[in-house]
């Protein structure tokens, strides 16, 4: 798990630092990691390095004279404010680092091997200075490298939105933690690969946080040579309907391929033949479950007499899509909401963009007040946990997710997870994580009930990082393995 920090955090941590150190200049620290990194992404060529008023422009001016000292290289400096950080500027011209204006770097760009953006950092607004505009455009046009310090210039730290004009990043190096217009989408979408570097900063413990490939691998309920088909969770499924027979299928199929131990489906008869031609493993009516999933495509009609007695079954429910509409104000402990943006508005008597706009703060809305966990689907996928008070992102996935049924599959895999007994907040992240792994292992246009049969390959390839070599297909015993 990787904490994403708010800037007055990082203010914070960065004040006590240099209380305690005094003698120890942070930018310089910043500075040359900016530069080996810059190194690394172009051994040679010229490098322009773009500054704007403040410390981020500072540590641009650093890294230039690194750079220069380092490696001998051409690098021209564009203070794009006219004024930039004073002992940057005097540390630059005093290793004759020539400043452009605007003019020549128009007629330099063509030939320049890397641009390093050290306009804004976590000081910055939303929004690109009107001045460089032409300049990002450019960049991208002529397909020029461009490492960000910090933050690509033009998003704001805290903000997933991706505003119009950005200088997208092709990589962006950090300081201390992540934040979240690393992660969260469309931000992260102009931020390139990321690099959190250690300046030597203290942070406290987040409460905003993004899985990582790790947390899947420790966390996922692996079978035991103890695990029976009960053991492993029974899931009873009510899904589907004439209207939407697809939708009983799928979350079937993200509930087959994640490994639940036997399932049960309740849906109606019709789709229960459509389901058995695809997935004959699936039991077809009621018995006792561990943990249930409704709601997925059972349109309007009869939806309120299918969940009454689900509810009073007492066991954790995963509530999707049509169910989310009749909610009652005490859920089964231990239950899950899955609503996308729109579903979402709904249940909080707001309009789509109010989500939109705040997904964070609005699945933990949801999530305090029917005090249950709430997955917010979509291109970055949030975890609200009111009980530990946090939210939590799950592994994103490549876009390509984006299609009718993804969300169908995501809650079968939930649904799975719940009945094997993890509590709800693991189960939303490890399921939303383990389909973005399963759809990275399966770029393109692949159907979601396809990119659910790629979850296997996904769990014994963790299985290994697990240190769980039978289940990743190594039947040799380890004595005999090492002679
Ligand atoms: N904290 C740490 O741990 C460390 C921090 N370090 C570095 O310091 C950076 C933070 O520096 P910072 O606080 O000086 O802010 P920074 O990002 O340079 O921007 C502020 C300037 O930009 C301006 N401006 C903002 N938005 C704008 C817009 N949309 N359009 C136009 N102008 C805009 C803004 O103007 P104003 O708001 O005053 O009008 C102000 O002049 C941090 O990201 C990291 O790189 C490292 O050196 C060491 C460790
Ligand atoms: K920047």
């Amino acid at each position: 798990m990787i904490g994403i920090q708010p800037v007055d955090k990082i203010r914070a941590a960065e004040r006590e630092f240099a209380e305690a150190n005094p003698d120890v200049n942070l930018m310089l620290r910043a500075a040359d990691q900016v530069a080996e990194l810059a190194e690394r992404m172009v051994p040679s060529g010229t490098i322009l390095v773009v500054v704007g008023p403040g410390n981020n422009g500072g540590d641009g001016l650093f890294a230039a004279r690194k750079l220069v000292r380092d490696g001998r290289r051409q690098v021209m400096v564009w203070p794009v404010a006219g004024t930039a950080h004073p002992q940057g500027v005097v540390a630059a011209r005093q290793v004759g680092i020539r400043f452009l204006n605007d003019l020549e770097v128009g007629r330099l760009l063509p030939d320049i091997a890397l641009v390093i953006d050290g306009i804004t950092g976590i000081g910055g607004r939303t929004g690109l200075p009107e001045n460089v505009h032409w300049f990002a455009e450019m960049c991208d046009v002529l397909k020029i490298p461009v490492l960000a310090i910090d933050i690509p210039s033009g998003l704001a730290a805290e903000d997933h939105h991706r505003p119009a004009h950005v200088l997208a990043a092709t990589r962006t190096i950090t300081f201390a933690a992540p934040k979240l217009c690393h992660l969260a989408q469309p931000a992260a979408s102009a931020c390139g690969d990321v690099e959190v570097a250690d300046i030597g900063l203290e942070l406290p413990k987040s409460n905003l946080r993004q899985m990582q490939r790790m947390d899947v691998a420790r966390w996922w309920p692996w079978p035991t040579p103890y695990t029976d088909k009960y053991s492993r969770g029974v899931l009873g499924i009510d899904t589907g309907s004439d209207r939407y027979p697809g939708a009983a299928v799928l979350p079937v199929t993200g509930a087959v391929y994640s490994g639940a131990g036997m399932i049960r489906f309740t849906g109606p008869d019709r789709l229960a033949d459509l389901i058995l031609h695809k997935l004959p493993s699936v039991t077809v009516g009621s018995g006792r479950v561990e943990a249930w999933l409704v709601g997925c495509g059972w349109s309007e009609e009869g939806a309120e007499q299918r969940f009454g007695p689900i509810l009073e079954s007492g066991v954790p429910l995963v509530i999707d899509a049509d169910a989310l509409r009749y909610l009652p104000k005490r859920l089964p402990e231990g239950s899950l909401l899955t609503p996308h943006a729109g579903e979402l508005a709904e249940l909080l008597g707001i309009s789509r963009p109010e989500v939109e706009d705040d997904p964070v703060g609005k699945a933990y809305e949801a999530a305090e007040r029917w005090e249950t966990t709430v997955l917010l689907k979509g291109a970055t996928q949030y975890i609200a946990n009111p009980f530990e008070k946090r939210v939590t992102l799950a592994i994103a996935g490549p876009s390509w997710t984006a299609q009718a049924g993804s969300g169908d599959v995501l809650a079968g895999i939930c649904g799975t997870l719940l009945a094997a007994g993890l509590p709800a907040p693991k189960a939303a992240a490890l399921a939303a994580s383990v389909q973005a792994m399963a759809a990275a292992r399966k770029p393109g246009p692949f159907p979601p009930d396809v990119v659910a049969q790629a979850i296997p390959e996904v769990l014994v390839h963790l299985a290994e990082l697990a240190d769980q070599p039978v289940l990743a297909g190594d039947l040799t015993p380890r004595s005999i393995a090492a002679q």
